[in-house]
């Protein structure tokens, strides 16, 4: 599989916030996307997962067959909102996102024993610590599956532990053919990974 991103500018309101980027990304690839505050990156994940059109410039999807025929069908997106209910515990989160999107992988509590939080399935997701939300929103890309993970700095309110073992969990759907592009102010602990430095518009 491949994901292919040629000359893309993205645009915020009317303004250029990014131009001239390309890379392609392979089955089992990562890119870590950095740059300071307002430089876009999390507006170029929103192109590469069809949530914004491109200015200028074409993301293709390649290889993914009749499940994953472009990156929008073939993208997790992890945005810096959770995508959760607060009123739903958090298996019902769990188990509706899993009907949503279809491609199941691992069972709900499965997932939950994979980012640490077994255990806590029936309260609700509002009821979660801030990094608790976070592992929750981990605990979505497991349910089903997708061959590329858009992560927008998955991260930001981790501990140490939860950093570690989501490390382990990139590195396996990286070991399975999966792709990877991160929005990170932070090392994800991904060895080899490749870097687009973004600069914004003045670019
Ligand atoms: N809906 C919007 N309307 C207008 N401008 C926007 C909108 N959303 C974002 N922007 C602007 O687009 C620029 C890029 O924002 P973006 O969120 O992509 O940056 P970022 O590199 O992810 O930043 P950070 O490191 O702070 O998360 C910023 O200047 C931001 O103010």
């Amino acid at each position: 599989m491949r994901l292919i991103a040629e000359e893309l500018s993205g645009e915020r309101g009317g303004e250029t916030v990014f131009s001239g980027v390309s890379f392609a990304l392979g089955s089992g690839e990562a890119l870590m996307v950095t740059g300071p505050n307002g430089a876009g990156k999390s507006t170029l994940l929103r192109v590469l997962c069809g949530l914004l059109p491109p200015a200028e410039g074409q993301v293709s999807f390649s290889g993914g067959g009749e499940d994953w025929p472009d990156s929008a069908a073939a993208c997790h997106y992890l945005g810096h909102r959770n995508a959760m209910k607060a009123a739903l515990s958090v298996m019902e989160n769990l188990a509706f996102w899993q009907r949503f999107l279809g491609n199941p992988h691992l069972d709900p509590h499965e997932a939950l024993e994979m980012v640490g939080l077994d255990g806590i399935g029936h309260l609700p997701f509002g009821y979660l610590s801030t990094g608790q939300r976070r592992r929750a929103a981990i605990a979505r890309l497991l349910v089903s599956y997708r061959p590329v993970w858009l992560l927008d700095e998955p991260t930001s309110g981790l501990d140490r532990a939860s950093e570690k073992q989501f490390a382990e969990l990139m590195g396996v759907h990286l070991e399975d053919g999966g792709l990877i592009v991160a929005a990170t102010h932070l090392p994800l602990g991904l060895n080899g990974a490749r870097e687009l430095a973004m600069r914004g518009a003045e670019l």
